[in-house]
């Protein structure tokens, strides 16, 4: 999938911690990263900005891991976190990515480690990816809650995407039936523990707010 497409972020929060809870297990049951999905043009960036906002001090980023070389400026372990092809391919062999793409010869991606870094910094992780991503999460540890926004119908996706003026035809159409998959994926009832239709922006807002707050607790166990 397209990296750019991919956004990952992570939350400050005063977590609701039993004091029960040794600190191996906080990172997995206090700071339980979320997973958004959702077609293309539902609306995610528009909500997360929101959240963002909502909470100024809360939300951060998680680092991918890139072979390519720094550009002037960046720094490991800031912008990206830069590897060797060898190391890279040794994690994608591990399965230790979430998502990874190649672009231009090099290769990006998501590891579970970076996502728990950001559990091991006392924040939430705010993950965007697309179905295969969310799959591939589910194959791990990280004991995600999973957050699916559905778009009205497949009518007001399209005028949507038509509207953010992003798209070339055959993106718009691309995306469309990548639409379609992730929408079939969405009805099983074990792909998600919450949805969202993004018809009212305001309505949507809140639930998924509520959702992803739980009472302060976010998603605590
Ligand atoms: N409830 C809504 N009603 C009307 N328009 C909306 C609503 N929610 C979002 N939009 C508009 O739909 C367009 C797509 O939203 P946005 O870019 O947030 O989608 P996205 O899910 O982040 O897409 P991508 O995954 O491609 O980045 C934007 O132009 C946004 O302003």
């Amino acid at each position: 999938m397209p990296l750019s497409s991919f956004r990952a972020f992570s939350a400050f929060y005063r977590p609701f911690v039993r004091a029960t809870h040794s600190a191996s297990t906080m990172a997995s049951t206090a700071y339980r990263p979320i997973v958004i999905s959702g077609p293309s043009g539902t609306g995610k960036s528009t909500l997360l900005k929101r959240l963002f906002a909502e909470y100024p001090d809360t939300f951060g980023f998680s680092i991918s891991e890139t072979t390519r070389s720094p550009r002037p400026g960046e720094q490991d372990g800031r912008e990206y976190n830069f590897v060797t092809k060898e190391a890279f391919l040794d994690l994608v062999a591990k399965n230790g990515f979430i998502e990874h793409a190649q672009f231009g010869g090099n290769y990006y991606g998501t590891s579970v480690q970076a996502v728990k870094n950001i559990a091991e910094k006392k924040r939430i992780c705010i993950l965007d990816i697309e179905m295969e991503g969310v799959k591939q999460v589910k194959r791990t540890d990280l004991n995600a809650r999973f957050l699916f926004l559905a778009p009205p119908s497949l009518e007001i996706l399209e005028q949507r995407l038509r509207g953010r003026g992003t798209e070339t035809e055959e993106s718009l159409q691309k995306r469309l039936d990548q639409a379609q998959n992730e929408l079939e994926y969405a009805k099983q009832p074990a792909a998600h523990d919450k949805i969202v239709v993004n018809d009212d922006l305001e309505k949507a807002y809140v639930e998924l707010r509520d959702w992803v707050v739980d009472g302060g607790k976010f998603g605590a166990q």
